[in-house]
């Protein structure tokens, strides 16, 4: 392809040859191949201008960056908005992969995984093959690819649509983090459904406030529609959250279809006389005049948000209310979102699940207390190098919610794990509260739980990390799995139990 035939009409500087080839692109430049066009971004860690020598040694002909750089060796396009321009350069490399695909885009502080499990087993149901970009990972006609991001760069997504749909596959179900929002990384992806599942507090070390998050979250419903598809668009709002409803008014060209659990407020897809059992949950549904009894297999009111979101995601991209039912009722269980641990012959629970915000560790609890537990243990963290506001926040909820509390480590990153946890105890000192104890090594603190703390009928919450199987530190990135540590000890527990039983000693709970 030549260098003319990938300009958009923004305003880019060109400097050289116009007619220079490009044979693929990227914007890392140890990825970067003979004639290759090297896209140099401004990052958070490093600036991608450092590499511009890197790439042109690697074989470049043409480099992108957002101010000139000093070179006569291969042409140069200059542009203030790289990020735009990436992105809209992936969609003439990869030939607008997105116009033949029908694109589901979930956006929302939680939910967003959930829901496109949720929407990959409707479509299965109704034998059609989907794509699935999101946070667990990039998955398609048996295909998994790791995850680094939510929602990738531009030009990775371009390259995965293209790929998708070289496969035959006409369905994408994507996660849009509010961090591709607002870094560019899907503008002018033509998306075919938007679904918001609600905005609480969350990345507020990068939005700033929620105005400016909300802000970001709301790009993808006033895109919608824009493009070259003339297929019809629909946005899907979860009217009984607040963001839900000030969403409303930002103006949504698309149809908008509303969904509630709330008997108050009127909406399309509606949730009545939910009921949660240890199983799952069972509710009643009502779109339009069809009536439906829905069982899902994921505890928690919260699922049930998530189970309408999907729904709805699927009637709106013409898959028929009864499908998409009986879809919904075999969706399987989502990885690290509530998974639970095999503690059989314990007589505890243990339920592992991916609550990193205030709002998704009430949730979670407030599914569990439903479950009528004796006692509910938690053990957290807080990621280092995120939002800290939400530290105490999350502390307040945890000692308030539950019986005891392990005060532990979750992805430290650069920071001390020491100063995160006291951030956790300013909340937990807040509410007044003395049920807790600081183990400051995750396995350590889950090694306690299960050898000592646990008793019959405890449902133990190991909270944070969901489906991760690592742990960063400053150190760097070790293997880390909740479920494969809590399998370990749940182990040993039950050899020692036996070794107490050979050697006739009463059961011992510490
Ligand atoms: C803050 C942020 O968004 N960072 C993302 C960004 O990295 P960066 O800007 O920090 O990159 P950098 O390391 O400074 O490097 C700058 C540039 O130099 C280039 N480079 C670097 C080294 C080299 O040898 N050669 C080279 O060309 C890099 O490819 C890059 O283009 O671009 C990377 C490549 O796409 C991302 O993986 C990375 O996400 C990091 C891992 C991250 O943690 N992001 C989080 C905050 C994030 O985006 N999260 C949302 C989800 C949130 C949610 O769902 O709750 C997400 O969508 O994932
Ligand atoms: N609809 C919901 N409302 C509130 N909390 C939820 C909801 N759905 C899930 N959660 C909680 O949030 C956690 C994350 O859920 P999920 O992974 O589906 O969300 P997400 O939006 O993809 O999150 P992330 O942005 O971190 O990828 C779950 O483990 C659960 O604790
Ligand atoms: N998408 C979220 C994931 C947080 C998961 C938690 N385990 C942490 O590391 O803070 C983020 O990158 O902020
Ligand atoms: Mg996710």
């Amino acid at each position: 392809m030549k260098l003319r035939e990938l300009l958009s009409d923004e305003s880019a500087f060109v400097i050289g040859d116009e007619d220079t080839e490009v044979s693929g692109v990227s914007y890392d430049s140890r990825k970067i191949e003979k004639d290759y066009a090297f896209f140099s971004l401004p990052g958070h860690n490093t600036d991608g201008r450092k590499y511009i020598a890197e790439a042109i040694a690697n074989g470049a002909s043409v480099i992108i960056t957002d101010s000139k750089y000093d070179t006569n060796d291969v042409a140069q396009v200059v542009i203030k908005d790289i990020f735009r321009f990436m992105s809209l350069f992936g969609a003439k490399f990869y030939n607008y992969p997105d116009r033949e695909l029908n694109i589901m885009g979930i956006t929302g502080t939680n939910g967003k995984t959930t829901v496109t499990y949720m929407i990959e087993s409707i479509l299965a149901n109704s034998g059609i093959e989907c794509g699935v970009i999101g946070t667990v990972n990039y998955r398609y006609k048996g295909k998994v690819i790791e995850a680094n991001n939510t929602t990738p760069q531009s030009l990775d997504i371009y390259r995965i649509m293209r790929d998708i749909s070289n496969n035959g596959i006409k369905y994408l179900v994507m996660e849009v983090s509010s961090h591709a929002l607002s870094l560019g990384r899907v503008y002018g992806i033509e998306f075919d459904t938007a679904v918001f599942t609600n905005l609480t507090r969350e990345h507020l070390d990068f939005h700033k406030n929620m105005d400016r998050y909300f802000e970001a979250k709301s790009a993808l419903f006033k895109e919608l529609g824009a493009g070259k598809k003339n297929n019809k668009k629909c946005a899907i709002i979860n009217v009984d959250d607040e963001y839900g409803r000030k969403l409303l008014k930002v103006g949504i060209s698309a149809e908008i279809k509303l969904y509630s659990a709330i008997e108050k407020n009127a909406a399309d897809f509606k949730a009545s006389n939910i009921k949660v059992t240890n199983k799952g949950a069972v509710f009643n549904l009502v779109f339009c005049n069809k009536r439906a009894r829905i069982r899902i297999k994921h505890i928690g009111v919260h699922n049930v948000y998530n189970a309408l979101a999907a729904l709805a995601a699927a009637v709106c991209s013409e898959i028929s209310f009864e499908n998409a039912v009986e879809g919904l009722n075999n969706s399987s269980r989502v990885p690290g979102r509530l998974e639970k641990v095999n503690t059989i012959g314990l007589g505890f629970e243990i339920v592992v699940d991916y609550a990193h915000t205030d709002d998704a560790l009430e949730s979670v609890l407030r599914a569990l207390k439903d479950l009528n537990p004796k006692r509910i243990i938690i053990v957290f963290g807080c990621g280092g190098d995120r939002d800290r506001a939400k530290r105490p926040l999350m502390g307040k909820i945890a000692v308030e919610m539950s019986d005891f509390v392990f005060v532990t480590s979750d992805n430290p990153r650069t920071e001390d794990p020491y100063q995160i946890i006291l951030d956790i105890e300013v909340g937990i000192k807040r509410a007044g509260k003395k049920n807790y104890k600081v183990v400051v090594d995750r396995e350590a603190a889950i090694k306690e739980v299960i050898m000592m703390a646990a008793d019959k009928g405890d449902i133990i919450l190991l909270a944070g990390k969901g489906h991760e199987t690592y742990q960063i530190t400053s150190g760097g990135k070790v293997h880390f799995n909740d479920v494969k540590i809590a399998e370990k000890y749940i182990d040993l527990k039950k050899k020692q139990k036996i070794a107490a039983k050979q050697a006739g000693q009463r059961e011992f709970i510490f």
